[in-house]
């Protein structure tokens, strides 16, 4: 499998199931997306944003539709709504099974949490995700574990921290070093000597820095040296 970003702004999901596997998911892609929930019953847990997790921010929307239909009511449903990703995760393999065939015949994205393997070529996988701000990694095991999934999520969100101030530094730091004609050759150099600095990073992890202030003290370094800026 091949891992991939999507952009799901304003885009509709339609998710089948409202136990925690749905809940969970339902959260994942409100992010983003306006996701519908079809299910006769819905677990306690919240299918709003998380509030102990503020990474889960809604931008999004989630409608919650109470209704259990059988396998032969799935593509209705589909059909009407029109989302571009559906996830099957009830506790019903044939409503699942039916949920796979419709999309796969439809030609929507499809998830099925209730299989690791014996996947339908086409099918997606939610993978764990890592993320500060637009710095995003994404762990999958083959479906094998994803209690593992979670664990290396959990250790790379300590890693990620100050990731997005680091990318805002870079990013403007190239922006500028193009537009003082800094040849291509320095201009990796510097970037690799700044991603690379363990300082930059402490600095801008405990606030010490502000991007602006580390883009202007490495121009004026370069300037020292007789580099262009
Ligand atoms: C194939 C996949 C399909 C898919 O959903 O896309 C799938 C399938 C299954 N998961 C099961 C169980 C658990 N899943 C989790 C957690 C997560 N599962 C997620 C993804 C995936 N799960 C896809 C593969 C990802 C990969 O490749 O690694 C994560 C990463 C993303 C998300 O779902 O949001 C999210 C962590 C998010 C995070 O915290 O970052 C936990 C841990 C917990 O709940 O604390 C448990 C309990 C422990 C255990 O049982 O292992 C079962 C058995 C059900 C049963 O036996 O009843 C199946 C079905 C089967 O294996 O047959
Ligand atoms: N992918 C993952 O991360 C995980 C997957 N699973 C698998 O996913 C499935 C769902 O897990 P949980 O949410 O924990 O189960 P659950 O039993 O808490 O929830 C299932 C939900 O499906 C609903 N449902 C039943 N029939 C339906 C129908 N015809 N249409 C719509 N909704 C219907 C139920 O009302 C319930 O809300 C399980 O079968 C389990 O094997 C379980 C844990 C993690």
């Amino acid at each position: 499998m091949i891992p991939l970003l999507h952009d799901f702004t304003d885009v509709p999901v339609l998710i089948f199931g409202g136990g925690l596997v749905g809940a969970r998911k339902s959260r994942r892609f409100a992010r983003e997306a306006d996701v519908t929930v079809v299910s006769p019953e819905f677990v306690d847990e919240p299918f709003g944003p998380h509030e102990l997790d503020d990474t889960e921010s809604t931008a999004g929307s989630i409608e919650l539709v109470r209704a259990g239909p059988g396998p032969e009511n799935v593509e209705e449903w589909i059909a009407r709504l029109e989302p571009a990703l559906v996830i099957a995760a009830t506790d019903d393999g044939a409503v699942n099974e039916a949920v796979v065939e419709s999309a796969r015949e439809r030609g929507i994205l499809v998830n099925r949490a209730d299989r690791s393997g014996d996947r339908d070529p086409g099918s997606v996988v939610v993978p764990a995700t890592a993320r500060d701000e637009q710095v995003v990694v994404s762990i999958s095991t083959g479906g094998t574990a994803p209690v593992l999934s979670k664990y290396l999520r959990q250790e790379l969100e300590e890693t990620l921290e100050g990731a997005s101030e680091m990318a805002t530094v870079l990013g403007d730091l190239r922006t500028e070093l193009k537009r003082r004609d800094v040849p291509p050759d320095r201009r990796r150099e510097i970037v690799t000597d700044v991603v690379n600095s363990s300082a930059t990073w402490t600095a801008l992890r405990s606030g010490a820095s502000k991007a602006s202030q580390v883009i202007e003290d490495v121009l004026e370094e370069e300037r020292s040296r007789g580099g262009n800026p």
